[in-house]
């Protein structure tokens, strides 16, 4: 699937604008921003709810979507998982997944719905109602029924978010394992980065009707490209720093070197981007720091830790490394890339 320049809104004024980004087949995508930038309204205009202002929507060089053209929804050959489930109460598991397949030989259908309760893990519940699922096993249901007429696109809008946590950790992985095997290409709405995380292949980062930028977690959370991203995503804080030649900069944490050059000209004054797993609790390190809070996370701490100017900064250390409020503690800067913005 591809969106270019794609805006959309209500009354006239944009709610999502410009946004532009490539879903490859096989892949699975994912919407990550605040509530109300624009989410749910990009995720109805791909699947034929909302007409576009710009742009258009291409799903196998197809265009579905433009100014001039609208496939409805039904023609669009796409799949929908919501938040609120919604199976139909009066019918079977086996007859819910077997609601889009009125068009296939009976028999066809009825191996496809075997194969799809096996694959969610819900043999042996095809005669069972839907009031007698949990939660969970009735997302793995709407799951089959929204892939069982094997759709070209499938769009998720935050189907985890009605879960309770425990419950979302273990059904994440077993959905995007799900959606691998098919080789489905999906696309997912979430304000949960760690959801956006452990399901997407690619992330597309959104503020305010705008996609500031798509790419894999790992790039999302170590190469952000704007300001927006690099505080939306993951801690961290920004440092004021001084750049002291193309792969130098200067900052309350001493001259930093990274691998690569950063562009920046000499002597701009920058905002540094320092995560947790930037500085790292070093008892042998003479560069020190004074802990001014702190968070056991069951395998490490997160400490916040106030260098000698008085900015304060996170600093990760393991769960065996427990230390006092108050406390000094060595510090050592392992910053290999350099992630900064022009001083605001
Ligand atoms: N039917 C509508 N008519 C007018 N404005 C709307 C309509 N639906 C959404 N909006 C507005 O469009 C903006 C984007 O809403 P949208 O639901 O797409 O955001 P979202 O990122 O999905 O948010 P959330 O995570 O809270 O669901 C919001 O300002 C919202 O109030």
């Amino acid at each position: 699937m591809t969106l270019s320049n794609v805006s959309v809104g209500y009354d006239g004024e944009a709610v999502v604008k410009s946004a532009s980004f490539q879903l490859l087949e096989g892949q699975i995508g994912c919407l990550l921003g605040p509530s109300g930038c624009g989410k749910s309204t990009l995720l109805r205009a791909i699947a034929g709810f909302e007409s576009l202002m710009t742009g258009e929507i291409r799903i196998d060089g197809q265009v579905i979507s433009s100014q001039s053209i609208s496939v409805n929804p039904e023609h669009r050959h796409i799949g929908m998982v919501f938040q609120d489930i919604a199976l139909f109460p009066h019918l079977t598991i086996a007859q819910n997944i077997a609601f889009g397949l009125s068009a296939w030989p009976k028999d066809v259908a009825q191996q496809r719905v075997t194969y799809l309760l096996d694959l969610v893990g819900l043999a042996g519940f095809q005669s069972r109602y839907p009031h007698s699922l949990s939660g969970g096993q009735q997302q793995r249901v709407a799951l089959a029924r929204a892939i069982a007429p094997k759709p070209k696109l499938l769009l998720m809008d935050e189907p985890f978010s009605g879960l309770d946590a425990k419950l979302r950790e273990e059904l994440v992985p077993d959905i995007r394992a799900i959606l691998q095997h098919e080789k489905m290409s999906a696309l997912l709405v979430t304000h949960d980065q760690m959801e956006a995380f452990a399901m997407a292949d690619q992330v597309s980062v959104m503020a305010a009707g705008e996609v500031h930028q798509t790419g894999s977690p790992y790039q999302i959370y170590h190469r952000p490209e704007t300001r927006f991203v690099a505080s939306f995503i993951g801690h961290g804080d920004f440092l004021a720093a001084t750049v002291c030649g193309p792969d130098c900069v200067h900052s309350d944490l001493g001259n930093i070197r990274s691998e690569l050059d950063h562009g920046f000209a000499d002597a701009t004054q920058v905002d540094l981007l320092v995560r947790p797993d930037d500085i790292l609790h070093d008892d042998d390190s003479e560069f020190v720091g004074v802990i001014v809070s702190k968070w056991f996370r069951g395998s490490h701490f997160l400490y916040r830790v106030a260098l000698s100017s008085g900015k304060v900064v996170y600093c990760f250390a393991s769960s065996h490394h427990n230390h006092a409020v108050g406390q000094e503690i060595g510090l050592s800067v392992h910053l290999d890339h350099l992630v900064m913005f022009s001083r605001q």
